[in-house]
């Protein structure tokens, strides 16, 4: 996938494209939709590209705290687009100064610079200076340049619409059957495995720690089920590992700020330095305070035995 940094005006191109524009924190199956749509205009020798913004316009405008974490930090944005098919990304430096941008000079100035066979943009989307332009404005200023614009129908799931805000918030709470329900996937956070303590293996339970890579949004404190993707070195998802995951404070041990932390079933060897992937698939109980590490430790135990019920993995302990 072609990613191109753009500071106000794209790169001039010739080669034809349909393009979608729009911030897809998620590419949640709202977004998807609006892809699906693009590859049904897509005729042979046209390409799909997307155009979006980084940082998200609201945290650039009003560091408003929301919007500063992600559900998808960009690299993970582009894995996700370019299973829907894009192949060229116009990523737009947001600034203050690009959000003074016209509508006028968007369309006529900046969009006008490329081969466009057709937009698509999903209901509801605005754009230009003061977010002030509508679908309507955008569809009137493409047709001065020749360009077809599609309003893909907003996707609602028990007649709500889906937000990216409303998932991030869902993810804070830990609650990952409804967020993997809207993504069509597990949610996952990259990083690299830290040195924590070393207390993990003497309770019987080691823990590969998370450093997390990029600006995600994170799980509330509690104990999840998921699957940890180890990389190989080209950044590949090498191996799978069903995985126990604490998110929080660790209070029983007196932990020191908020960790991700994985205890792979089954795995046994050295992980610091590697790089992977935690997927969550759905929350097992609140992270607690016991009065012992022994309590503790039983607690664990019955973690591992209730994980092992669900997936119908035997003990290989
Ligand atoms: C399945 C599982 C459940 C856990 N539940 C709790 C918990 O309820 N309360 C808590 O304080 N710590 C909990 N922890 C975190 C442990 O306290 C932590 O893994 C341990 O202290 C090891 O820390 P270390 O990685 O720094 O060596 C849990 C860890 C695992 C793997
Ligand atoms: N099944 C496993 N799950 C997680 N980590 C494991 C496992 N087996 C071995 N390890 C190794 O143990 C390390 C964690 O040990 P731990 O005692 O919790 O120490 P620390 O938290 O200080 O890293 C991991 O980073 C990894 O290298």
């Amino acid at each position: 996938m072609e990613i191109i940094q753009v500071q106000d005006v794209p790169p001039e191109n010739t080669e034809p494209i349909i393009l979608c524009i729009g911030k897809f924190d998620g590419v949640h199956i709202g977004h998807q939709a609006i892809m699906r749509h693009a590859n049904l205009l897509k005729q042979k020798d046209v390409s799909l590209a997307v155009m979006t913004f980084y940082p998200h316009p609201r945290w650039a405008l009003q560091q408003d705290e929301r919007y500063k974490q992600c559900i998808t930090p960009r690299q993970e944005k582009y894995k996700q687009l370019e299973r829907q098919g894009v192949s060229k990304v116009y990523e737009i430096n947001f600034t203050k100064e690009y959000a003074e941008t016209s509508p006028e000079t968007f369309v006529h100035q900046h969009l006008s610079v490329l081969n466009i066979k057709g937009i698509v943009v999903g209901e509801g989307f605005n754009f230009g200076k003061g977010r002030k332009s509508d679908t309507d404005l955008l569809t009137k200023l493409c047709k001065d340049i020749g360009v077809p614009v599609t309003v893909a129908p907003l996707v609602k799931v028990n007649k709500q619409k889906i937000s990216s805000t409303d998932i991030r918030a869902s993810i804070h709470k830990g609650k990952f059957d409804k967020v993997n329900l809207l993504l069509d996937r597990n949610y996952r956070i990259h990083g690299s495995v830290i040195h924590g303590d070393a207390l993990g293996r003497q309770l019987g339970f080691p823990t590969a720690n998370l450093e997390v890579l990029g600006d995600y949004e994170l799980p509330g404190s509690g104990v999840y089920l998921g699957i940890v993707e180890l990389n190989n070195e080209d950044g590949q998802a090498d191996e799978n590992w069903y995985a126990l995951i604490n998110a929080g404070y660790r209070p029983t041990v007196n932990g020191k700020g908020y960790l991700i932390e994985a205890y792979l079933m089954d795995y046994t060897g050295d992980l610091y330095g590697k790089s992977l992937a935690v997927s969550f698939v759905r929350k097992m109980r609140e992270e607690e305070n016991f009065a012992s590490k022994e309590e503790l430790i039983e607690q664990m135990k019955k973690d591992e035995a209730e994980a092992r019920q669900m997936l119908n993995l035997t003990d290989s302990r």
